[in-house]
């Protein structure tokens, strides 16, 4: 059996990605995005899920830069869930929510409720932990404590916690991208692969020099080969100010003509080219769906 490192503790909306990315693995709790992703390179786990993206706050930064300039690792597998954010209290403060002193979270989620908090609990301090599990924990453990989290209801489930206001993400359609990384070589399999299964690839690219249309012809390279893009992002080379490389996602797999000719494009171009990874991408709804097929199969 596998053993799948992820971002806990318990309860936390990574533990739920990857609870339904790989079921059949052994998941096992980190403290933080680091620590998950260092795991696999210590080989206390053979891979790691780790947020990445969310539809309202965007891109998780740590994730990107501790993978881009710490851990490389492959992007071997994605997976996109829902989210929604709900205020939970100790059930002695249930009553009392809209006065609660502090609010803890991780900042990704903090950032998703802010139109919430500005509303409702405009004086309370914000204090960020690692996780959302990790402030329900928290809450828990400090029940005295006039506070609430900001977490899901597996998490109210989990530490015995009341959920004061549902859904208080600022707007509908939450959802987060999580990553699965490893060190495997192997393509990643977990048995739900079929030929109408997503693909990316993402690539790193460097700029060779600041000239003006640089990026246009870096985009040129994929428009020509009708190569979609799902997203492009610039992150800072942390080597001074102004020094970017762009992060690419093209959606499809990666393949024996196309991939490698952009790459070749791009170096003539004089830009610094490396593939990241070309992953199947997942959604948890058609994976919830197919765990339940089976699990239908194995009761009849
Ligand atoms: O997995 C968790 O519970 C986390 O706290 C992490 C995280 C994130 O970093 O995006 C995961 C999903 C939500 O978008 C909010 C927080």
């Amino acid at each position: 059996m596998e053993r799948t490192g992820y971002l806990g503790p318990q309860g936390s909306f990574t533990e739920a990605a990857a609870k339904a990315l790989v079921p059949n693995d052994e998941r096992v709790p980190f403290r933080s995005i680091p620590d998950t992703m260092d795991a696999v390179k210590e080989g206390t786990v053979s891979r790691a899920v780790v947020p990445m993206e969310n539809a309202i706050e965007g891109s998780v930064n740590i994730t990107l830069d501790y993978f881009i300039h710490h851990q490389r690792m492959n992007m071997a597998a994605e997976i996109s869930a829902p989210i929604e954010q709900h205020l939970l209290v100790a059930p002695s403060h249930l009553k009392s929510w809209d006065r609660v002193k502090k609010v803890y979270s991780h900042p990704h989620a903090i950032a998703q409720c802010h139109q919430f908090l500005r509303t409702y609990l405009p004086e309370a301090e914000i204090s960020y932990v690692n996780s959302t599990a990790a402030a329900a924990k928290y809450i828990q453990e400090n029940q005295q404590e006039n506070a609430a989290a900001i977490a899901n209801d597996i998490a109210a489930e989990a530490y015995g916690l009341k959920i004061a206001q549902k859904k208080i993400n600022d707007y509908e359609n939450n959802r987060t991208r999580f990553m699965l990384f490893t060190n495997e070589e192997a393509p990643f399999t977990n048995g739900f692969i079929s030929a109408k299964t997503d693909y990316k690839t993402t690539m790193m690219v460097g700029l060779s020099s600041d000239y003006s249309g640089a990026l246009h012809q870096v985009l040129a390279a994929f428009a020509w080969r009708k190569i979609n893009l799902s997203k492009i992002e610039s992150r800072p080379t942390k080597t001074g100010l102004g020094n970017y490389f762009f992060i690419i996602d093209a959606a499809m797999k990666q393949d024996d003509i196309l991939i490698p000719s952009v790459c070749e494009e791009l170096k003539t171009l004089g830009c610094e080219v490396q593939i990241l990874g070309s992953y199947p991408c997942f959604t948890w709804e058609e994976l919830s769906g197919f765990q339940k097929e089976m699990v239908k199969k194995e009761v009849t």
